[in-house]
């Protein structure tokens, strides 16, 4: 396959350089590293391994690289700051149920615990969830059950329709493991079958597989990917219970400090965080109004408390352009334009533009 030359800063270091991501291993986190290798997404078919490259699935040159499984989405943080990992992978928006608010949380970076951590990256990953569990040991004559109050109920009399029906009974689940992400989009499915059963929220969709692993009663079950239930032979109780067929994660690639060969292409992002004056009126409008004047489309706002002072807010804005390559000088306008409405900002980094046909 070829290689992303953005990501082949390895030989500055004599050991293998290493990703870390979101693991355990078969989280969606690590299958942006090793899906292409793994089995192709529906709409990868036709497509060449170049394209796939550029689809960044398999963004990393993986004979470069080593690959490290992180706990928590802080501890690829960590790892990237303190030099340990070359590169981090983290998710950062669903296209079904919005921000993570983890890696916000990160990126606002109240206590300056992350000042060298810039986005270099991004790669997006069709997200097909399903169910995994114990298969219960019952007559094949019988009904896919299901646990939980089973809409339609009193309180919702049309229940929007799932997309996926049970392939196994449901009955015995009594509670269900999965990141929070992952719940959420996954809603309809769990109110028509699992309406009302308890959910646990873990740290990643692979977690939750191993969890349903060592439980021993047979009665959980997680929301995870098919490999994660490979992996962990665990059976498959419902397949494609994602709200939505276009269901898409989209991850940041993170490094310490900047690459100076992220964002040049024709198409480029770019990320900064600010601080307004809450008491003057318009200073966010006023912020947003310089990207108007010199013609920078916005992608994505975002927004986190300060924990400062309550109901006030960090806020994301993601454009199109890249500070690194700014040949017309509209986003260093841009930028030193709105340093008059903010009380404070930061540039978290500009990367090529994967989504931009
Ligand atoms: O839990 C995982 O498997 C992850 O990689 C995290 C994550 C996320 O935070 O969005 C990634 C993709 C899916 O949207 C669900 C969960």
């Amino acid at each position: 396959m070829d290689s992303h030359p953005q990501f082949s800063n390895a030989d500055v270091h004599e050991q293998t350089p290493i990703v870390s991501f979101l693991g355990p291993v078969s989280s969606y986190t690590h299958q942006v590293l090793t899906l292409a290798q793994y089995e192709r997404p529906p709409w990868s078919i036709g497509l060449t391994d170049f394209d796939l490259a550029q689809a960044a699935l398999s963004c990393f040159e993986s004979d470069k690289y080593d690959y490290r499984p992180e706990i928590t989405i802080t501890d690829v943080f960590e790892a990237v700051q303190s030099g340990d990992a070359e590169l981090g992978v983290v998710p950062f928006e669903n296209s079904t149920n919005g921000a993570v608010i983890f890696t916000l949380e990160l990126l606002a970076d109240r206590y300056k615990n992350f000042p060298d951590i810039t986005v270099c990256g991004e790669a997006y990953l069709d997200v097909r969830h399903c169910l995994l569990g114990k298969k219960c040991q019952r007559q094949s004559t019988d009904s896919p059950d299901v646990s939980g109050a089973c809409t339609p109920t009193l309180s919702s009399p049309s229940p929007t329709k799932p997309r996926a029906s049970p392939l196994h009974s449901l009955k015995h689940v009594k509670r269900l493991y999965s990141h929070p992400q992952a719940f959420g989009q996954c809603e309809i499915f769990l109110q028509a079958y699992l309406k009302g059963v308890e959910r646990i929220d873990v740290s990643s969709t692979s977690r939750a597989a191993e969890m349903v692993k060592e439980d021993t009663t047979g009665t959980s079950a997680a929301i995870a990917s098919n490999l994660a239930a490979d992996i962990h032979d665990i059976d498959i109780l419902a397949k494609g219970i994602e709200d939505r067929e276009d269901n898409t994660t989209r991850f940041f690639i993170l490094r310490k400090g900047v690459d100076p060969n992220a964002g040049v292409a024709p198409k480029s992002k770019s990320l900064i965080s600010f601080t307004v004056d809450h008491k003057s009126p318009g200073a966010l409008a006023s912020v947003l109004h310089c990207f108007q004047i010199y013609g920078l489309n916005l992608t994505s706002i975002n927004s986190r408390p300060t924990k400062v002072v309550p109901f006030q807010y960090i806020f994301f804005v993601e454009f199109e352009g890249s500070k690194l390559h700014d040949e017309r000088g509209m986003v260093k306008r841009t930028l030193d334009a709105l340093e008059d409405y903010v009380q404070s900002w930061r540039w978290l980094g500009s990367w090529d533009d994967k989504y931009a046909k």
